[in-house]
């Protein structure tokens, strides 16, 4: 007999937007809270109405015409009895002139601007006027493309209806989740905007402390699970490879890297897996503490493993560890195994044979190194470079696959997008953060201009200077996300121009859809000084140690995001010479920048300080966005501020551990419903 397959439901555009709103389970729903209010209590008279007010008027239309040409509109004119006023839509559908008809009463709501002609409103909203109006303020939730605020609003009130909300806390509280989510998603009309705005308002001050109480215990969790596990214990040794790598660097290290390189040793020495964040501005030297905390491995008899998000990061890392610490391995009978991408199958399997005989004591490669077929012999640390490139799952996949005989390996992680302090907290729940917050002596900041294309001309003159000075020059060419095709087609011009104005100077082009092979030979050929300038795509975002290149020019620098574009500036400034970053801007039809991108590259001409630079990121685009980049899969605060909520993390912290020992089905519960799927450590 044939089965036919179940049918499965299609999601609609609606629900898949939801989903990717995170909204899934009907508590997220109901934890979605309204980003504003609006007032459509009240019908305000046209003839009432100034410049810039924000108002409801209800009217009938009595005119409507599309006005054709390249900037075709829907132009509506109504008129509500005192006034009238034209209604302006750029963008429109079938279904919006036939319900604006001559004849329609609706209610609009939007921004009056007068002007000679008249009153007039941009994109107002509009609807069917019922005669009934609203009694309450109107809930305008967080929202994304494809997600009407009307559908939104809807399966949040049905959400909050299907969600299990019984109590979780075990002591008595003034206000119930119901009752604060019931204020919040549903006010009543005696509620002013400014008691549902007032974040001291007590429904309000138990969503935070439910909040908070939820990273609580989520972290002291995830310590208590981390406290049972084994790790083998690496202490340091005096003459070995760490000790002979100090001796060989040709610099001294700053008092910062000390710091962090103790702190990394201390965790090392004891019995239980390290889990740390290494983070430090680019160019601030984490390379050389990842070596020092791989030697402290390998002295002790075992093998360290280092994974990086790209061939080129990975090879890069290799040919400077190699450098470093191969003649002193050798010394001892040891070397470095390498796992990439375009690896030869006997070469291949010659290296997983060293790995697995623990010769090789130290393994660098791409994800390759976790693939199933390698099998260290004793594997005792991971150094993750860029960890936040690498999802939560795949961290956790690591994790899985490198224990063996019940004991973890170390987990280093490293990432040159520094996290203000209070972010760190509760986005890296479970780790330990370590900080190189000091440069390296004698690097001379990068000055930064931002520059109109206009005068590209300009910029490539200067290019010519740096040449004639012996220096190297990087030239990056935009992001257009959804097009990796066209990245190609302006680096490629752009790449014929430069080679054009500059007769006899190597100019190479650098880009995501090359063979690993071609990258590699383009990359050694810059690496070398053997080529004068590099175009590229972002492929050389992170972590490219050119130190002889001083000059960068970032082409449409408007289009990239802060802590990229400091990414990138990071790639120059990395040797004694002075060194310039040129951000090329370009405002396309619009006559100025947008007020974002304008903060953006004022911020990069103003501070080369990756911590200060990540504070104001995040200003900009509010720490949702500013994370969501970073694949945040751990838990964040969205209602509580560490700082604000000082009072009730106090409170949380201290009921944490008595809740976890007390009543831990309630506790699994309250994490349960704040962090759902994202609470991975409490499985355990
Ligand atoms: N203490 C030090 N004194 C002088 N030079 C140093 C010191 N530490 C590291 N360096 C050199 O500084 C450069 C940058 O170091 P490294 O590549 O480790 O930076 P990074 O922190 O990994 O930066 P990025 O994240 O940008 O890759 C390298 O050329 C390195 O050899």
């Amino acid at each position: 007999m044939l089965s036919v397959p179940a049918e499965r439901p299609r999601e609609s555009p609606a629900q898949r937007a939801l989903h990717k709103l995170g909204l899934r389970r009907p508590i997220d729903l109901a934890l979605h809270l309204p980003l504003r209010y609006e007032d459509e209590t009240r019908i305000v008279r046209l003839a009432d109405t100034h410049d810039g007010d924000t108002v409801q008027i209800a009217a009938a239309v009595v005119g409507s015409e599309i006005r054709p040409g390249p900037r075709r509109q829907l132009l509506v004119t109504v008129d509500d009895g005192t006034d009238r006023c034209l209604l302006r839509f750029f963008s429109f559908y079938p279904s919006h002139q036939k319900s604006l008809a001559p004849g329609a009463r609706i209610r609009v709501r939007g921004e009056v601007r007068g002007g000679f002609a008249g009153r007039q409103m941009l994109h107002p909203q509009f609807r069917p006027d019922t005669g009934e109006l609203p009694t309450a303020l109107t809930p305008v939730y967080p929202t994304t493309a494809g997600l009407p605020q009307s559908y939104l609003r809807k399966a949040v009130l049905a959400g909050l209806a299907r969600a299990d909300l019984s109590e979780t806390l075990p002591t008595p509280q003034a206000w119930s989740l119901r009752a604060a989510l019931d204020f919040l998603h549903h006010p009543a009309p005696e509620v002013s905007l400014a008691a549902l705005e007032d974040r001291s308002h007590p429904a309000w001050q138990r969503l935070k402390a439910e909040e908070l109480l939820a990273q609580q215990l989520s972290q002291l969790a995830a310590k208590r699970e981390r406290d049972g596990l084994r790790a083998p214990r690496l202490p340091a040794t005096a003459g070995g490879v760490r000790d002979g790598l100090l001796a060989a660097l040709p610099f001294a290290l700053t008092g910062a890297q000390q710091r962090v390189v103790a702190e990394i040793a201390a965790d090392l020495g004891r019995p239980q897996p390290m889990h740390r964040l290494l983070q430090g501005d680019v160019g601030s030297g984490k390379t050389v503490v990842a070596a020092l905390a791989a030697a402290v491995c390998m002295d002790a008899g075992w093998q360290c493993a280092l994974m990086a998000p790209t061939e080129i990061l990975a090879e890069q890392h290799f040919r400077k560890l190699a450098d470093w610490l191969a003649p002193l391995l050798a010394a001892r009978g040891r070397g470095i195994a390498w796992l990439g991408g375009g690896q030869k199958k006997k070469d291949r399997e010659a290296q997983l044979a060293r790995i697995a005989s623990g010769e090789a004591a130290l393994v660098v490669g791409t994800h390759a190194v976790i693939q199933d077929r390698v099998q260290f012999q004793r594997l005792a640390l991971a150094v993750i470079d860029e960890q936040h490139r690498f999802g939560v799952a795949q961290r956790l996949a690591l994790r899985a696959k490198l224990a063996h005989a019940g004991q973890e390996p170390h987990l280093l992680m490293m990432s040159a997008t520094p996290i203000p302090r209070t972010l760190a907290m509760s986005y890296y729940a479970d780790l330990d953060v370590s900080t190189i917050d000091e440069l390296p002596p004698g690097r001379t900041p990068v000055v930064t201009r931002v520059v109109h294309e206009g005068r590209r001309d300009e910029v490539v003159a200067r290019i010519g200077e740096q040449l004639r000075e012996g220096r190297q020059v990087y030239w990056v060419c935009p992001l257009i996300e959804e097009s990796e095709a066209i990245d190609l087609v302006n680096a490629t011009a752009t790449h014929a121009e430069l080679s054009d104005a500059l007769p006899g100077v190597l100019v190479g082009l650098l880009h995501a859809r090359m063979l690993p092979a071609e990258k590699k030979a383009v990359m050694a050929l810059f690496t070398e000084g053997l080529m004068g300038v590099l175009v590229s795509t972002t492929v050389i975002e992170v972590g490219v140690d050119v130190p002889n290149a001083s000059l960068m020019v970032i082409e449409h620098a408007e289009r990239f995001g802060l802590s990229q574009l400091h990414q990138l500036r990071g790639r120059v400034g990395r040797g004694a010479a002075a060194s310039a970053c040129v951000l090329l801007y370009s405002t396309g039809d619009a006559p100025r920048l947008g007020e974002t991108a304008r903060a953006r590259l004022k911020a990069m001409a103003e501070t080369t300080d990756g911590f200060e630079i990540a504070r104001r990121d995040l200003e900009i685009r509010g720490p949702g966005e500013f994370l969501g980049e970073r694949q945040s899969g751990a838990p964040l605060l969205r209602f509580a501020d560490l700082e604000e909520d000082a009072d009730l993390l106090a409170w949380a912290r201290e009921l944490a551990p008595r809740m976890l020992d007390e009543h831990p089905l309630l506790a699994q519960r309250h994490v349960q419903r704040w962090l759902g799927g994202k609470a991975e450590f409490l499985k355990a």
